[in-house]
């Protein structure tokens, strides 16, 4: 078996004694090469789980491993570009770059770095403190990438670039997942913006893991069903149901087969995390072995 990317055992975070947990029991494996989506709705647990795995905070219980490693050691192989976008305002963005050189002796890629770079039209002699949020978004995006990372964890990148932008970097993110086989972790509230770049997801809500899994298995263990108003929905797995007059819809994960006078669909993957965010009590699927596990 590989080692995983992403490793999380019983993994809980709460800031302060007597504050409620952000994150809790959570656990899940992520296997190394994926691009994985981190969806959920706000104050849901994403950044703070995406800052456990970088070190920056520890856990209050439970463990992450990341790349086979603990947090601290795995950093030299690890990219981060946190929801600020943390970086020193006095420099240039060629003296960012420069930075990034000598901070990550012998893994910088400087053709990557500039590719980025370049690909917004941003002037090197401009300093960070002068960018646009987008602009800064770009440099932070360039810095993780030009480390060559292993595993590149993302919170919230594309929220405040421009749809041409988030089109062009998503592009070159999925080239060097392709190119290198980097592990790709990426926060976003956009469910849909995620769908035809990401094959793994770990969905969050109220600081829990409730779903994770290869998306195609995910969509393909549910099915969206129309029936007359009534009707039993008894042997399956119900998620979400809901009556309109006569119709009743209704999001399942199939314990068999579905009677023929059933309207039938896959859902899309907005849809398979809108219902289950709408309903806490509704249960994951077992995982697969080596896919992404949830234990929440
Ligand atoms: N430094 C902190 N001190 C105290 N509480 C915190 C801190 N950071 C996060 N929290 C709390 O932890 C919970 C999870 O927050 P987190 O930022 O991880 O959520 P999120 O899913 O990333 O949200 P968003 O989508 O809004 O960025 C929230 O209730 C938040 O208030």
């Amino acid at each position: 078996m590989t080692v995983p990317a992403l490793e999380a055992e019983a993994l809980g975070k709460r800031f302060g004694r007597r504050a409620d947990w952000a994150l809790r029991d959570c656990s899940f494996r992520l296997p190394a090469g994926r691009v994985c989506a981190v969806a959920g709705p706000n104050g849901a647990g994403k950044s703070t789980l995406l800052a456990l795995a970088t070190g920056l905070l520890a856990p209050t219980e439970g463990t992450v491993r990341v790349l086979g490693t603990d947090p601290a050691t795995a950093r030299p192989r690890v990219g981060f570009v946190d929801q600020d976008k943390p970086l020193y305002p006095q420099l240039t963005v060629a003296e960012t770059l420069r930075m990034g050189a000598d901070l990550n002796p012998g893994r910088w890629d400087p053709d990557t770095a500039r590719r980025v770079v370049d690909g917004g039209d941003l002037d090197p002699g401009k300093r960070i403190r002068s960018l646009s949020g987008g602009q800064r978004t770009r440099v932070a995006l360039a810095l993780a990438l030009g480390k060559r990372p292993e595993l590149l964890l993302l919170d919230e990148p594309m929220a405040d670039l421009d749809p041409l932008a988030r089109h062009e970097l998503m592009g070159v993110l999925m080239s060097q997942a392709a190119a290198h086989g980097t592990t790709i972790v990426m926060s976003s509230h956009v469910v849909a913006e995620l769908e035809d770049s990401c094959d793994h997801l770990l969905l969050v809500g109220g600081g829990r893991v409730r779903l994770a899994g290869e998306i195609d298995d995910l969509l393909a263990a549910h099915t969206r069903v129309v029936a007359p108003a009534g009707t039993g929905l008894a042997p399956h797995e119900v998620v979400e149901s809901r009556t309109t007059g006569r119709q009743l819809s209704a999001l399942l994960r199939p314990a068999g087969p579905l009677p023929a006078d059933w309207r039938t669909g896959t859902p899309s993957l907005e849809e398979l995390v809108l219902s289950y965010l709408r309903n806490p009590a509704a249960t994951a699927p077992a995982a697969a072995p080596e896919t992404t596990e949830a234990a929440a």
